[in-house]
């Protein structure tokens, strides 16, 4: 399996490919990433999951955030979840996501004081699919998020880190740990990204292929 760190364009590609000529559906994806990312909160955090807030945006990385709320949830852990996306936007798999978390009456705010509580935060709001500079709601959430003293947890990418430079674009979160999936990407190891990523774990048994096509 490759191990040089990628693209976002590179892991656009590999997954797609996954999904679509391999056959993995990408709820599968999603699970698996939400999968890793539970795991590493209950393996590495022990001592921080009074309160887990999980800040999440309406597409994928969304998706993956709402996901990780659930199997905290059913593990017995305190979750709140954070909507900071526009629902009308919400990805397909998001709103697959939304529902189950409604089926198990996961609290969700719109508030950004719900961050005040948090022992845990998962930040949930972009990953690789982040194309222009944080503004408005999202850039409050980001400030609120680094005022905090929760951990901070970053799923795939720290939201507001470019996938590909490690520029900070606009503002970005200050992560202790990112859990990224299926390979590194570069953003991560350049630029401010090596430092707002914190730890970085490498969740790769993700089921996702490199192809060289
Ligand atoms: N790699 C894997 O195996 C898997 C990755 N998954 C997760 O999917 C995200 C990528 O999801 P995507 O929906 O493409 O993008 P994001 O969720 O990162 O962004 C959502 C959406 O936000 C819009 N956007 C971009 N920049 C801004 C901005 N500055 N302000 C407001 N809105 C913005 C843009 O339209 C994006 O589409 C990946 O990171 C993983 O977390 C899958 O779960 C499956 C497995
Ligand atoms: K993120």
């Amino acid at each position: 399996m490759e191990k040089t760190p990628i693209t976002a364009e590179q892991m656009r590609h590999y997954d797609s490919y996954t999904i679509n000529q391999i056959g993995i559906p990408s709820l599968v994806l999603m699970e698996r990433a939400a999968l890793a990312v539970r795991d590493e909160i209950l393996n590495a955090f022990p001592l921080y999951l009074d309160h887990v807030v999980v800040v999440a945006g309406s597409g994928n990385n969304g998706g993956d955030g709402l996901d990780v709320a659930r199997l905290l949830h059913i593990a017995g852990v305190k979750v709140t979840i954070l909507n900071v996306g526009n629902p009308d936007h919400a990805s397909t798999e998001h709103q697959v996501q939304e529902k189950i978390c409604q089926y198990y009456q996961i609290p969700e705010k719109t508030d950004l004081s719900a961050l005040k509580q948090a022992s845990l935060i998962v930040d949930a709001m972009f990953g690789i699919g982040i194309d222009r500079p944080v503004t408005g709601a999202y850039a409050d959430a980001i400030a609120t998020i680094n005022e905090s003293d929760a951990l901070v947890v970053a799923v795939d990418m720290p939201s507001g880190i470019n996938t590909d430079t490690g520029a900070i674009m606009g503002t970005a979160v200050k992560a202790d740990a990112t859990v990224t999936f299926a390979f590194n990407k570069v953003g991560l190891t350049k630029a401010d990204g090596a430092k707002y990523a914190g730890r970085i774990v490498i969740a790769d048994d993700m089921g996702t292929y490199a192809v060289d096509d």
